[in-house]
């Protein structure tokens, strides 16, 4: 995952403490992977910072291992800004105080998960229904620090057949659709619906069969498109991008370019490597 623009500056940590083999295969589980790297960006955490909460499993062991550091007095002073509603409720469960954007505009370190990372450290997010909050919080921040196994390094944004969301306001819903349609005719094998509530988005590649269910419904009360590249996304991403916002309708895109400051992989054998960005762009 070298590029022109990124360093390797911390190589292979085994952290042997932490694990726990499935025992099966006696390889650490996806889950203790999570784990793993999640601890070692909480290692980045200080005393008196504001922390962005991320969203999602991964996330998750990054929120209870800061809610045991403030428990155990090794933290002290931190605030969270949590990424969704179910951040704020699991980080209020792990005893983190928590703010907003608007008491903390300015975020010292923001830790969350990710669905793919390229090797430019772009990222899709959002599969779990989680994206605007999570764009604004980690793109307010001074670092943001992606946590991920390495099932979720990609060699192209959205080649694994699985969603890139679009959050898109209810009115209009099926407009908002036809318009991402048109901005993508040509595509090979193109495909996008409206996520409804039953749809696992992780797991779940296009569907023609859809169903009658009720919309998914994000924090912010919108609806969440879901485009599928089958050979992944081609061209210029920051361009793409562009042009998906300004579809009127769409709200935000789960495409994350720029923001990545450092990307923490846990490796299958449990060791994990940390990669910084030096071409972060949010401008803190
Ligand atoms: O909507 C969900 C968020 O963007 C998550 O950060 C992302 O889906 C990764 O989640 P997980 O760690 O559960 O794979």
């Amino acid at each position: 995952m070298q590029t022109a623009c990124t360093r390797t500056v911390d190589v292979a940590i085994p952290l042997p403490h932490l694990l726990k083999p499935d025992l099966a295969t006696m390889a650490p589980s996806q889950d203790e992977l999570k784990r793993v790297a999640a601890h070692r960006a909480v290692e980045l955490v200080e005393s008196g910072m504001v922390i962005g909460l991320g969203t999602g499993s991964t996330a998750a062991h990054a929120l209870d291992r800061i809610g045991d550091l403030i428990r155990s007095g090794a933290l002290r002073d931190v605030v969270g800004i949590p990424t969704s509603e179910w951040a704020a409720a699991r980080a209020a469960g792990a005893g983190i105080p928590l703010s907003d954007l608007n008491a903390h505009p300015v975020v010292d370190l923001s830790i969350d998960g990710a669905d793919e990372v390229d090797p430019a450290f772009n990222l899709v997010k959002g599969r779990g229904g989680s994206l605007l909050r999570e764009k604004m919080v980690e793109g307010a921040s001074r670092r943001f620090v992606v946590i991920v196994d390495d099932s979720k390094l990609v060699p192209r944004l959205a080649a694994s057949g699985l969603a890139v969301p679009v959050e898109i306001i209810p009115f209009g819903w099926a407009l908002t659709l036809r318009r991402l349609q048109s901005l993508f005719d040509g595509v090979p094998s193109f495909n996008l619906k409206l996520r409804t509530a039953s749809v696992d988005a992780k797991s779940t590649a296009f569907d023609e069969n859809g169903s009658e269910l009720e919309p998914f419904v994000t924090d912010n009360k919108n609806y969440i498109a879901d485009l599928f590249f089958e050979n992944g996304i081609h061209g210029d991403l920051r361009v793409i991008s562009d042009a998906l916002l300004r579809i009127t309708g769409v709200v935000e895109h789960g495409l994350f370019l720029g923001l990545a400051s450092s990307v923490v992989v846990a490796q299958k054998d449990g060791a994990v490597v940390v990669k910084d960005n030096e071409a972060t762009s949010n401008g803190i």
